[in-house]
């Protein structure tokens, strides 16, 4: 029997609850989420973002209709949640910028890869409830992945609008160890980048053997989407199965699978998630 679902009466501006938010740092992620937010429907209105240089802040304030400044302090103060979107080395000197702002009422929320929670409230001198959050780029068109761990000062309201903004750009999975976090950053963080090399390399391959640029470009991209789509749409198939069922015995993808495990493909992605894991740490121990 199928069951029709009521559709949810709530529109997102209903679930974003008012709640203002500004971005501190204005680069690829932010981007990225601000795009993904207000296609999903957020409030422009309700969005802030501050960066030092304004050629990142003109198209989004020209396309998207969100306020901008250059001055932290006065994004910081609009908000009811705070975005860190800087690069972990620029973190520390945000942090202690912040300081100055009585974020008693606020919520933190980092993107920044590596950088602990307590370090955070460290530099900013005081203990507001902190979210570290682990999104990726595919957040633009709302097919993000992020990680994202509360510390103890966080409550169910906190985490709940952090769900609706990570949710409004993706799918959402919550960590119970902060140590996790860096192989969220591995496996979705930075992951996007693992594929991009990989599709590249097939369509320059693909290029090489005769076809045309766009027609690869087409080909692949749709192969690696589709893959992805058929592993989230059939959950009953393991991985393997669904290898399995594009690998003829003695066919081509059979010599393919055979040159990329003699080549050690596993073993070199497994180390790849490794090598980030450890950056991460040392970011984290900076
Ligand atoms: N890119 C990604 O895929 C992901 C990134 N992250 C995390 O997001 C964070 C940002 O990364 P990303 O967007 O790639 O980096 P970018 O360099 O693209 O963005 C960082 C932005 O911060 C701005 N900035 C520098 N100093 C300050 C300051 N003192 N106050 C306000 N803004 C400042 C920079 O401005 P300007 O260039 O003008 O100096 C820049 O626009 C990092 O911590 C990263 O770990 C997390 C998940 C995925
Ligand atoms: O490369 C980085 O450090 C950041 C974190 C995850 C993706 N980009």
């Amino acid at each position: 029997m199928n069951t029709i679902t009521e559709p949810s009466p709530l529109t997102i501006t209903d679930i974003s609850q008012g709640q203002k938010i500004a971005f501190i740092g204005c680069g690829n992620m932010a981007k990225a989420i601000i795009n993904g937010l207000v296609a999903s429907g957020w409030p422009a209105k309700q969005i802030i973002a501050s960066n030092p240089s304004n050629d990142k802040l003109i198209p989004l304030a020209n396309q998207l209709a969100i306020a901008t400044t250059n001055n932290n302090l006065e994004a910081a103060g609009f908000a009811d949640i705070i975005i860190l979107a800087v690069k972990p080395q620029k973190l520390t000197q945000v942090c202690q910028q912040l300081a100055k702002v009585d974020l008693s009422k606020k919520l933190l929320i980092s993107v920044a890869a590596g950088y602990k929670s307590e370090k955070i409230a460290e530099h900013l001198g005081q203990t507001p409830p902190i979210i570290r959050a682990m999104p990726n780029t595919p957040a633009f068109i709302q097919c993000g992945a992020s990680g994202l761990f509360a510390t103890s000062q966080v409550n169910e309201q906190h985490k709940n609008i952090t769900v609706s903004i990570f949710e409004a750009v993706g799918k959402i999975s919550w960590v119970s160890a902060e140590s996790h976090m860096d192989v969220v950053t591995a496996i979705a963080g930075s992951s996007p980048a693992y594929i991009f090399l990989m599709m590249q390399a097939m369509i320059e391959q693909a290029v090489e053997l005769g076809l045309e640029q766009q027609q690869a470009f087409t080909l692949v991209t749709q192969a690696v989407s589709g893959a992805a789509q058929l592993a989230q749409a059939t959950p009953e198939k393991s991985l393997d199965t669904l290898r399995k069922e594009v690998t003829s015995p003695g066919g081509t993808t059979a010599a393919a699978i055979t040159s990329l495990i003699g080549n050690q493909f596993e073993s070199i992605v497994k180390q790849a998630v490794t090598a980030s894991v450890k950056r991460g740490q040392e970011l984290g121990n900076q």
